[in-house]
C-alpha cells in the first residue's frame, strides 16, 4: 500500500469488465485474503445488494455489509455533489458515530466547499486516488471530515468519483488502507448507478409530496374568507412544502403609488420585533428600488443580503436582514394576470423556485379575491348608505325642488353659484338658521360635474363628538367598544361626489385638527385602521356661526378657517329681502296644499302685510312652517289670518308698536331670553348656547327661566 505524502492514482485500464471489476491489479495491493474466484463471488453479491438499494438506508446497509468483509476497511462516507459548487452528505457509515457522534452529525447536514483540495480532486480524477489524512492534515487541510478519519485512527482513505455518464453525482470515501482499484471502481459504478436512483426516487416522492401540498393548499384557499385564515394558510403550505416563513405580504395601495403591509409573520424575527413591526408599518412607494425590482421581474428576486449592505444605501429593511443573519431574501411579485397586485418577501436561504412560484401564484389569487370581496363590501354598504341617502331625499324632495327668489340679494347667490359650480373648491355657505344653506349646498353639488352621485351630509351639530370622527372617516371593526363591524365613513362615502359637512362651527377642537389633515391631503385614516386612503371629494361647509369671531374666541381653529373660506357665499337674512316673501309665501302655499290636500289659492293683503313686517328670526324655515299651519287652520281657499310671535314690525318703523312691546320689565326680560334661545336653536347653556350669549351661567338661565316661566313650546314654536 502506498501512503505517500501525495496521493497515489491508478491509471485507467481498458479491460474493464462490466460490473468494472478487473483481474489486474497493478497499482493497490490484494484485496486481503479474497482470492479471485471469491473476489468475483464477493462483488457479485455486494453489488446486487447494491443494486437491491431503493432508499439511503439501503445503500447505507448494502455498504456496510460488503465493507464487513474488506478486513482493513474502517467506514464510509457518500458525499453528494450540489449545483452551488458544494456537497452534501448522502450516507455515512454510522460506526463513525462512535468516534465523535456530535462532529460527525454537524458533518451530515453541513455544505462543504468543492474545491477544498480533495473533493475538487477526487471529481476531476478518472480512477480512485488515495489519500493519507496525517499528511494532509500537516498540509493545512482543514477540511472538517479529515478530523473524523484521523479521530478514527483511519490515515488512509480513499475517493472515488461516483458517476453516471456525464453526470457527477459525488463522491465515495472509503476509509480502507488496502483495497483492490478493480474492485473498488466496480462497487462505485454500482453505488453510482444506486445513487442516481435514489435522488431520482426522492426527486419524484417530494415532487408527489410538493404535488398534494399544493393541490391541498388550492383547495384549503379557494374556501377562505378572512385574512387570519389566509395567514395560516400560507404560514403553514411554506413551512411544510418548503421548510420557510413568510416575512411579509405587501399589497398595492387603491392610489397605485404606494404599497401598504397585507399579513406579516414576526415569529421567524426573535426578539426583533419591534424593529420588524416599525419597517412593516411603513408604507413603500412602488418605485423603490427593491420593491421596483421584485415588481418587474416575472419571478422571485434572490437579494444576496451582504451585496445589498455593501452598496451603501443604509437600506433599514436590508440592516435588519443582516441583523437575522440572512445570507438571502426573496422577492416575488403577486400578481393576477399582467397586474401587479403586491410583494411577497420570505426570509430563507434557500428556496424550490418552481414550487415558490406555484404557490404565489394560488396566494396571489386569494389575496385578489379577498382585496375585491373587501370592495365588493364596501360598495354594498355604499348602496346601502347610498339608498338612505336616496330616500331622504326623495322623502324632502319637494324642499328643494327649487329655490325661489329673484331679488337683488339672492341674484347675487345665484351668481356665486354658478361660478363655483364646476369646480372642485371648497365652498363655505353662511348665514342665520333657515336662509337656506343645505338648499344652496345641493344647487351647487347638482350643477357640479359630481352630480351623478349623491351629495353626502353631515350635520357635525346632531352628533355625540366622540362619535363625529367614525361618523366622517369610519371604523375599523373593533376599533372602539360598539365597533362590531368595519365602517365607512362619510368621507369615503362621498369619494367622486360632495361632503356637505353642515354646521361646521359646532365641531369639537380635536377634530377640526383631523379634518384640517384630511383637507390638505385629501387622504385619511379609518378610527382604528393603519392604512391610508385617498379620496377626492368636494367639501361644502355650512355655518350660522360668525366663524371669525368664533377664531377669535379660539372655538375654532384659524388655519381649518382658510382652508374652508376659499369661497364663501353668505347667504342673507329674509328680513333684508322682504321682495322674496310673496314669491316663498306662494311657492309654499303650492307645495303644502297639495301636500296637506286642501285647495288654497292665496294669501290676503293683510297677511301678506304681517309677513314682509316681520323679522323672521327662523328666516325661510319659519316663514314655511308659518305656512304650512295657517294652511292648517285655514277655513276657506285663502289664508287670512297668520299667528306671528310678538315680534312684528310696521313698515318703515323700525320701533315696535307699543301695543306689541312688553309692559313690564319681567316681560320684557321674559321675551328677551326667548328671543335669544331661539336664536340658539333652543340650547341653554355649553358654546353657542342662550346661557353664554347672556353672559350668565347655565344654572342661572334655568333658574330664570323656571321663574319666567318660559316653556320649551315659547322658542321651539318658530
Ligand atoms: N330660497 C329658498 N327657496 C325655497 N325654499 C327655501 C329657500 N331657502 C330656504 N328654503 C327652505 O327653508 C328650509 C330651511 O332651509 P335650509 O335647511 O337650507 O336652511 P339652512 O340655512 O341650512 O338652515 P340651518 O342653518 O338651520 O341648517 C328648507 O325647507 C328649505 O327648503
Amino acid at each position: 500500500m502506498k501512503t505517500s505524502t501525495t496521493n497515489t492514482a491508478a491509471p485507467a485500464r481498458k479491460t474493464m469488465m462490466v460490473a468494472g471489476y478487473t483481474n489486474e491489479r497493478p497499482h493497490f495491493p490484494d484485496l486481503g485474503n479474497i482470492t479471485e474466484a471469491r473476489e468475483k463471488r464477493f462483488l457479485l453479491d455486494f453489488c446486487s445488494e447494491i443494486a437491491a438499494a431503493r432508499s439511503r438506508a439501503d445503500l447505507s446497509r448494502a455498504l456496510r455489509n460488503g465493507l464487513k468483509r474488506i478486513p482493513s476497511a474502517g467506514g464510509f462516507v457518500v458525499q453528494q455533489v450540489q449545483n452551488d459548487q458544494t456537497t452534501t452528505n448522502f450516507i455515512y457509515d454510522e460506526s463513525l458515530e462512535t468516534v465523535d457522534a456530535a462532529l460527525v452529525r454537524e458533518l451530515a447536514t453541513a455544505k462543504l466547499p468543492l474545491r477544498d483540495g480533495l473533493q475538487d480532486r477526487v471529481l476531476q480524477s478518472e480512477i480512485p486516488l488515495l489519500f493519507s489524512v496525517n499528511t494532509e492534515i500537516a498540509r493545512g487541510n482543514d477540511a472538517p471530515y479529515l478530523r473524523i478519519w484521523k479521530k478514527a485512527g483511519i490515515n488512509i482513505v480513499t475517493g472515488t468519483a461516483l458517476r453516471t455518464g456525464d453526470h457527477q453525482h459525488g463522491i465515495l470515501w472509503l476509509g480502507v488502507a488496502d483495497i483492490d482499484i478493480p474492485l473498488l471502481q466496480g462497487i462505485s459504478a454500482h453505488v453510482s448507478i444506486a445513487m442516481s436512483n435514489i435522488i431520482a426516487h426522492e426527486e419524484l416522492v417530494r415532487r408527489e409530496r410538493e404535488a398534494a401540498f399544493l393541490h391541498a393548499f388550492s383547495r384549503d384557499i379557494a374556501a377562505i374568507r378572512t385574512k387570519a385564515d389566509l395567514q395560516s394558510a400560507i404560514s403553514h403550505v411554506l413551512h411544510n412544502v418548503l421548510n420557510i416563513r413568510l416575512a411579509v405580504i405587501r399589497t398595492i395601495d387603491e392610489d397605485g403609488a404606494t404599497l401598504s403591509p397585507y399579513l406579516f409573520d414576526e415569529s421567524m424575527v426573535g426578539d426583533q420585533v419591534e424593529w420588524f413591526r416599525s419597517l412593516i408599518a411603513r408604507k413603500i412607494d412602488i418605485h423603490h428600488p427593491l420593491s421596483a425590482l421584485v415588481l418587474q421581474n416575472d419571478g422571485p428576486v434572490v437579494f444576496n443580503v451582504s451585496e445589498e449592505a455593501a452598496k451603501g444605501d443604509e437600506e433599514p429593511i436590508v440592516r435588519f436582514w443582516e441583523s437575522l443573519g440572512m445570507e438571502q431574501a426573496f422577492g416575488v411579485p403577486l400578481r393576477m394576470g399582467d397586474t401587479n397586485i403586491g410583494t411577497l418577501w420570505l426570509l430563507t436561504n434557500d428556496v424550490n423556485m418552481p414550487v415558490l412560484n406555484s404557490i404565489c401564484a394560488q396566494i396571489s389569487i386569494a389575496i385578489s379575491n379577498m382585496l375585491a370581496n373587501g370592495k365588493i363590501l364596501a360598495y354594498k354598504q355604499q348602496l346601502e348608505n347610498g339608498s338612505d341617502y336616496l330616500r331622504e331625499q326623495i322623502k324632502t324632495i319637494y324642499n328643494f325642488s327649487g329655490i325661489v327668489g329673484s331679488g337683488a340679494q339672492m341674484q347675487k347667490v345665484y351668481r356665486l353659484i354658478t361660478q363655483v359650480a364646476a369646480s372642485s373648491s371648497t365652498v363655505l355657505l353662511t348665514g342665520e338658521t333657515g336662509t337656506g344653506k343645505e338648499l344652496i349646498a345641493r344647487a351647487i353639488h347638482n350643477a357640479s360635474p359630481r352630480k351623478n352621485r349623491l351629495m353626502v351630509k353631515v350635520n357635525c351639530a346632531a352628533l355625540p363628538p366622540h362619535l363625529i370622527e367614525s361618523e366622517l372617516f369610519g371604523h375599523e371593526k373593533g376599533a372602539f367598544t360598539g365597533a362590531i363591524d368595519r365602517r365607512i365613513g362619510k368621507f369615503e362615502l362621498a369619494a367622486n361626489s360632495t361632503l356637505f359637512l353642515d354646521e361646521i362651527g359646532e365641531m369639537p377642537l380635536e377634530l377640526q385638527v383631523k379634518l384640517l389633515r384630511v383637507l390638505q391631503e385629501r387622504e385619511l385614516e379609518r378610527v382604528g385602521g393603519k392604512a391610508t386612503i385617498k379620496v377626492d371629494v368636494r367639501i361644502i361647509a355650512a355655518t350660522n356661526r360668525n366663524l371669525e369671531a368664533e377664531v377669535r374666541a379660539g372655538r375654532f381653529r384659524a388655519d381649518l378657517f382658510y382652508r374652508l373660506n376659499v369661497f364663501p357665499i353668505h347667504l342673507p337674512p329674509l328680513r333684508e329681502r322682504v321682495e322674496d316673501i310673496e314669491p316663498l309665501a306662494n311657492a309654499f302655499i303650492t307645495k303644502f296644499s297639495k301636500h296637506i290636500g286642501k285647495r288654497i289659492s292665496g294669501i290676503s293683503a293683510k297677511v301678506l302685510k304681517e309677513l314682509k313686517s316681520y323679522h323672521w328670526p327662523g328666516n325661510v324655515r319659519e316663514l314655511e312652517h308659518q305656512v304650512e299651519r295657517a294652511i292648517l287652520l285655514s277655513e276657506d281657499a285663502t289664508i287670512r289670518e297668520v299667528h306671528l310671535p310678538d315680534r312684528t314690525r310696521p313698515e318703515n318703523d323700525d320701533a315696535l308698536p307699543s301695543a306689541a312691546f312688553p309692559q313690564t320689565l319681567e316681560q320684557i326680560e321674559k321675551s328677551y331670553i326667548i328671543e335669544v334661545l331661539k336664536r340658539c336653536g333652543g340650547k341653554i347653556s355649553g358654546v353657542g348656547g342662550a346661557a353664554e350669549a347672556l353672559e350668565i351661567p347655565g344654572t342661572t338661565l334655568h333658574s330664570k327661566m323656571k321663574k319666567l316661566g318660559i316653556l320649551k313650546a315659547d322658542y321651539f314654536n318658530i
